[in-house]
C-alpha cells in the first residue's frame, strides 16, 4: 500500500461518513474545534505525544483502540478497509474488510511497519511520502493518488484507491481507507482493450493503427528509427464468401486470416484490421523494397492453404500494396492512400498479388474510380446492351448458337470495352448486379428470339464470384421461369480458372445448373494449367478453346502443334470444342482437320445486334430453302 501525500485537500479536518468519523472519534476523546462551515478538523500536533514512542505506550494505545466495541463493530462494517497508523508508520488497527484486502489478520497487522503493505519497489518513495504527510496533514479523498498497489500476505499484488485522514491523537495517527479497485481496474482494462482493438479478431483497430502509425513517422522523421514499410492487404473475393457461405463462415476466414498473418509476422511488426476484410501491417525493420517483397511473399504464402470452415474447404487469397516511408510519402493518410492505390493496382493485375505504390498509380486509380462509377450509372439508367457473336458448325457454316457479350457506351467515355471494365467489376463486386442484369437480358433475348421462330442457343459469361453466390442456381432457375426460357437454350460459360480455383464447389454448383437443363461450357480451355483428374470431374458439356491460342495458327509451327494437342486433349475427354478467335480461312481448314464441331471469330462475323443476328439467321435459313429448292 502507497500512502501518497500529494493529495488534493488543503484542509486538516476530516469530513468522512458517519461510522467512520465515530470511529475516529473513540480513539481521539479531545474536544476538536469546528469552522465555520461545521466540518471537524484535528487540532495542531501535540509533540509531547509524539516523543511518547516506548513500548509501554505502544501497547496502551492499542489497547484503547480495542475498548470501544461498538466503534470496532461500526469500522468492521465499512465497505473500505481502514489501516490506522502511528507517526512512526507502525500499525495500530485494521478493519475486517482490511484483512480480506491483505490476506492478513488484524494480530498479524498490529505492532508492523505499514511497509508491509507496499510493494517493495515502493517503499523508499513511500516513507518520504508519510514523512511529508506528517508535517502537513491533509485530507486527501479517494481517487487523487495515482496507480497505487497493496502488497497482500500471499505476495500478490491488488491494485487499490486510498483516502487519507489525519488525526492529532496519539500524536498523529493516519487513517487510511483502502479500497480494492481491482474490479474497476479490470473494467478499464476491458473498455480500453475494446477502444483499441477489434473484438471478431484481436488485432489492433483502426484508431490504434492510426496512432502507432503517427508515433513511427514521428519517430522516423525525427531519425531515431529507420524507413519504415506500410502494407495494406484485401481478401480476394470475400463478398463472395460472406454471400455464399453465410458471415459466420466470413467471420471465422477473417479469424484464421488473423491468425496466419500474426503468425507470419515478426513480434515487432504493428499488424491490425481496418475493418471489413481490410488488414494492414506497419514493418518498422523493413526500409527497402526488396525487403518488403520478402515480408509479403511470406504473407501471401501464409494465406493460400486452403481453409476448412463448417465442413467446406475454402480457397481465399489476398492482394497487397506497399507504400515506403519516408520514401513514398511523410505523413500517415497520404501513406495510407498510397498503399491502398498499390492495393487496388495488385488486384487488377490479378489477384493474390502484391504491388508498390507508384506514382502513376493515381492517375489509373482516378481512372478505376471513374469507370465504377460510371458503370453504376450505366447499370442504373441504361447505357448496356448486349451484343451476340454466332458460333458456326465447321462442318456446315451454320450458326448454331451465339456467345453474349456486353457492350457499354457512355456518354462521356465513348465505347467502353469488357476488357476494361469487367475487372474493375470484379475488384469492386458490381460484377454481381452486372452478371444478374446479362442473365436477365439474355434469357428475354432468347424468349423473343424464340417468339420470331429463332431456335438460337445463348451462352452468357459467368465469373467467378457469380459461381460463387449462393443463389446462382435459383437466379438463372428464376430467369428460365420468368421468361419462359426453355432451359437447353442457355448456356453458361465459366473459365477455367474460375471452375477450378474452388473445384469442389465449382462441381456441386455446375451440377445443379445442369440439372436445371442449361448447358455448361470451360472457357478459356488450356490457359488454367490446371490438373486433368479435376477438369474430368466438371460437369460440363463443351470447351472453348481460348482465343489466344489461335493467334498464329497456322502459321507458327508451334502455336499449332498446341492447338493440336488442346483439341486433341478435349476430344480425349469427350467434350466438343469450340474453338475463339478464328479469323481466317486457313484457320477455318486447320480446324476442318482437326474435326472440331464449332468456331466463333471475325471470320464469321463479330458480336452483332440482337436485329442484325436475326437478319443473318434469316438470311441462312432463305439460303438454306434456297439450296433446298434446287
Ligand atoms: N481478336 C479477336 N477477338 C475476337 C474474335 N472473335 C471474338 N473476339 C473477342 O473475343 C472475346 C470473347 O469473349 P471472352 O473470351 O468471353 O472474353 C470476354 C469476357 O471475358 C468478358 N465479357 C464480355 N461480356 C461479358 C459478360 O457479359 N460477363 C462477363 N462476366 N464477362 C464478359 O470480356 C471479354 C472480352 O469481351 P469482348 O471485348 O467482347 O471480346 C470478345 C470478342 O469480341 C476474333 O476473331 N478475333
Amino acid at each position: 500500500m502507497r500512502i501518497d501525500g500529494d493529495g488534493a485537500g488543503a484542509g486538516h479536518g476530516l469530513n468522512l461518513p458517519t461510522p467512520y468519523r465515530r470511529a475516529m472519534d473513540s480513539f481521539a476523546p479531545a474536544a476538536r474545534p469546528r469552522s465555520e462551515d461545521g466540518v471537524t478538523h484535528p487540532p495542531p500536533h501535540r509533540t509531547d505525544d509524539a516523543s511518547d514512542d516506548s513500548a509501554a505506550a505502544f501497547l496502551q494505545r492499542i489497547g484503547s483502540l480495542r475498548a470501544g466495541t461498538l466503534e470496532r463493530a461500526a469500522m468492521d462494517a465499512a465497505p473500505d478497509g481502514i489501516v490506522l497508523a502511528d507517526r512512526q508508520g507502525r500499525i495500530l488497527m485494521v478493519n475486517a474488510p482490511m484483512e480480506t484486502i491483505s490476506g492478513y489478520t488484524n494480530a498479524q497487522l498490529c505492532g508492523q511497519s505499514i511497509d508491509l503493505l507496499v510493494p517493495v519497489h515502493a517503499r523508499p518513495e513511500h516513507g518520504q511520502h508519510m514523512q511529508r504527510y506528517h508535517q502537513s496533514p491533509s485530507r486527501r479523498p479517494m481517487g487523487m493518488g495515482r496507480d497505487l498497489w497493496l502488497q497482500r500476505r500471499d505476495g500478490s499484488q491488488v491494485p487499490v484507491d486510498i483516502a487519507l485522514g489525519h488525526s492529532s491523537a496519539h500524536g498523529g495517527t493516519v487513517v487510511a481507507f483502502v479500497r480494492d479497485v481491482s474490479d474497476l481496474r479490470r473494467l478499464e482494462a476491458r473498455m480500453h482493450y475494446q477502444a483499441t482493438h477489434d473484438t471478431l479478431t484481436g488485432l489492433l483497430n483502426r484508431w490504434k493503427f492510426g496512432q502507432r502509425l503517427e508515433q513511427a513517422i514521428a519517430e522516423q522523421a525525427a531519425a531515431q528509427s529507420p524507413p519504415f514499410a506500410l502494407l495494406l492487404l484485401d481478401l480476394d473475393d470475400f463478398k463472395a464468401i460472406n454471400d455464399g457461405y453465410g458471415h459466420a463462415a466470413g467471420d471465422q476466414v477473417l479469424q484464421e486470416v488473423a491468425r496466419r498473418l500474426r503468425g507470419a509476422l515478426g513480434t515487432g511488426d504493428i499488424l491490425a484490421r481496418l475493418g471489413g476484410d481490410e488488414f494492414t501491417v506497419l514493418l518498422p525493420g523493413v526500409a527497402c523494397a526488396t525487403q518488403a517483397e520478402c515480408v509479403a511473399a511470406r504473407l501471401m504464402q501464409a494465406l493460400c492453404v486452403p481453409c476448412r470452415v463448417q465442413g467446406f474447404e475454402l480457397n481465399f487469397g489476398a492482394s497487397m500494396g506497399i507504400a515506403l516511408c519516408p520514401q513514398d510519402a511523410g505523413d500517415a493518410a497520404t501513406l495510407l492512400r498510397y498503399a491502398d492505390m498499390a492495393m487496388y493496382h495488385a488486384k487488377h493485375r490479378g489477384r493474390a498479388n502484391f504491388a508498390f505504390y507508384a506514382p502513376s498509380m493515381g492517375r489509373k486509380m482516378a481512372e478505376k474510380i471513374q469507370l465504377h462509377d460510371r458503370l453504376k450509372l450505366a447499370l442504373a439508367y441504361g447505357g448496356l446492351t448486349l451484343h451476340y457473336q454466332p458460333q458456326v458448325e465447321v462442318a456446315t457454316n451454320r450458326m448454331v448458337g451465339v456467345e453474349a457479350l456486353l457492350r457499354w457506351h457512355d456518354p462521356q467515355l465513348g465505347e467502353v470495352s469488357p476488357e476494361r471494365f469487367v475487372p474493375v467489376a470484379e475488384a469492386t463486386g458490381l460484377i454481381l448486379e452486372l452478371g444478374a442484369w446479362v442473365m436477365a437480358a439474355a434469357c428475354r433475348q432468347i424468349a423473343a428470339w424464340e417468339r420470331q421462330g429463332m431456335r438460337l442457343r445463348v451462352a452468357v459469361n459467368l465469373s467467378a464470384q457469380q459461381l460463387r453466390q449462393t443463389d446462382l442456381v435459383e437466379q438463372v432457375a428464376r430467369n428460365l421461369r420468368t421468361h419462359h426460357v426453355p432451359p437447353e437454350l442457355l448456356e453458361l460459360e465459366v473459365t477455367e480458372s474460375e471452375a477450378l480455383a474452388d473445384p469442389e464447389q465449382a462441381c456441386q454448383v455446375l451440377n445443379e445448373l445442369r440439372a436445371l437443363g442449361v448447358a455448361v461450357a470451360l472457357d478459356d480451355f488450356g490457359t488454367g494449367h490446371s490438373s486433368l483428374a479435376y477438369l474430368k470431374r466438371l460437369p460440363v458439356s463443351h470447351i472453348k478453346v481460348d482465343r489466344e491460342f489461335m493467334r498464329n495458327v497456322p502459321a507458327s509451327g508451334g502455336d499449332t502443334t498446341l492447338v493440336r494437342a488442346v483439341v486433341a486433349l478435349a476430344h480425349t475427354m469427350g467434350l466438343r470444342v469450340v474453338v475463339e478467335g478464328v479469323e481466317t480461312r486457313e484457320q477455318l481448314q486447320f480446324l476442318r482437320e482437326m474435326q472440331c464441331a464449332c468456331y466463333q471469330g471475325w471470320l464469321f462475323a463479330k458480336a452483332l445486334s440482337p436485329d442484325d443476328v436475326a437478319l443473318l439467321y434469316a438470311a441462312a435459313a432463305d439460303a438454306a430453302a434456297e439450296g433446298a429448292l434446287g
